[in-house]
């Protein structure tokens, strides 16, 4: 069976602030959205799975190959697109693609040649002279015509205007169906992660503070507006608001509590991906 991308035991120190232990899977055949605070972290993990940064403990594997500084195989594996293309201010996209294309086996012309049409990019023009979202869309551009089983995005839409987001979106749950592709997502966009993730990995001051799927997520978190002021916790609560707004995780148990105890709701919701994500990043306080 093909393997996706392992992490085991990563550490990493910079200064005061520490990555991990990062153990995690991510699969082949999923898009794992990594999300937290400005500063948590997504950003040097994402340069440590690049070797970009040298870890101090732990292993990588992509696709069972080591990440490591003496071997090149597991490079040929993976695309990784970061938030700023740097050096890159001199040179075209024409230029830029020649120097790219090189390095990748499974470069697709014809996907590159498409991707230019698609988002009108223009190639006769130095990368330092566009605008940021511009320049996003040919980081973009170049990224995916490599064709690796692995792609690694931090921030691929952030600067872009609405229409080139959904492109994006588009082209990349397009080129999920190509086969058994690995994307890891560092991303911000909730309508990204609405629209194309199926895993959400939270990062919390460099640590991980979740992993699950976002299916469930939306399953699970509810609200429930209660007819009484309640004292007591409630199983799953995860916020509330004057004891008779209640946010819970685990609706299930929470109903069977309240029905035990005979606590009535006049209203349940469920919440919408963004407040599950701002309340498990934490960037949003009470219910
Ligand atoms: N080269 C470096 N030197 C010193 N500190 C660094 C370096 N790289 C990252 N850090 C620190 O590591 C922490 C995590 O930064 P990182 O960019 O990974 O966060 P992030 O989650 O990607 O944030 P954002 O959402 O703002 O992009 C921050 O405190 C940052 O200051």
């Amino acid at each position: 069976m093909k393997r996706g991308v392992e992490v085991k035991g990563l550490l990493k120190q910079i200064d005061d602030f520490e990555i991990g232990p990062v153990d995690l899977d991510f699969e082949p055949g999923t898009i794992t959205a990594l999300v937290g605070k400005n500063g948590a972290g997504k950003s040097t993990f994402a340069k440590l799975l690049m070797n970009l940064a040298k870890r101090d403990r732990g292993e990588i594997f992509l696709e069972g190959q080591p990440v490591s500084s003496s071997s090149e195989e597991w490079k040929t594996k993976i695309a990784y697109q970061p938030q700023v293309l740097l050096g890159c201010n001199a040179f075209n996209g024409r230029e830029l693609k020649k120097l790219i294309s090189s390095l990748y086996p499974t470069w697709d012309e014809e996907l590159f040649i498409r991707l230019v049409e698609v988002f009108k990019i223009p190639l006769d023009k130095p990368y330092g002279s566009l605008s940021p979202g511009v320049q996003q869309q040919l980081n973009f551009v170049l990224s995916l015509p490599r064709d690796t089983d692995i792609l690694l995005l931090d921030e691929p839409t952030a600067h872009m205007d609405i229409h080139s987001k959904q492109l994006v979106q588009d082209e990349l749950a397009t080129w999920m169906e190509r086969g058994e592709k690995t994307m890891i997502l560092v991303s911000h966009q909730v309508e990204d992660i609405r629209k194309l993730a199926d895993f959400i990995v939270v990062f919390q001051e460099g640590k991980i503070l979740a992993h699950a799927a976002k299916d469930e997520l939306t399953q699970n978190y509810k609200r429930y507006w209660l007819e009484v002021v309640l004292p007591d916790a409630v199983p799953g609560e995860v916020a509330r608001k004057n004891g008779r707004i209640i946010v819970t995780n685990q609706p299930v148990k929470t109903e069977q509590f309240f029905l035990e105890k005979g606590i009535r709701w006049t209203d349940s919701r469920r919440l919408e991906l963004e407040e599950i994500i701002s309340m498990m990043i934490g960037s949003r306080e009470g219910v």
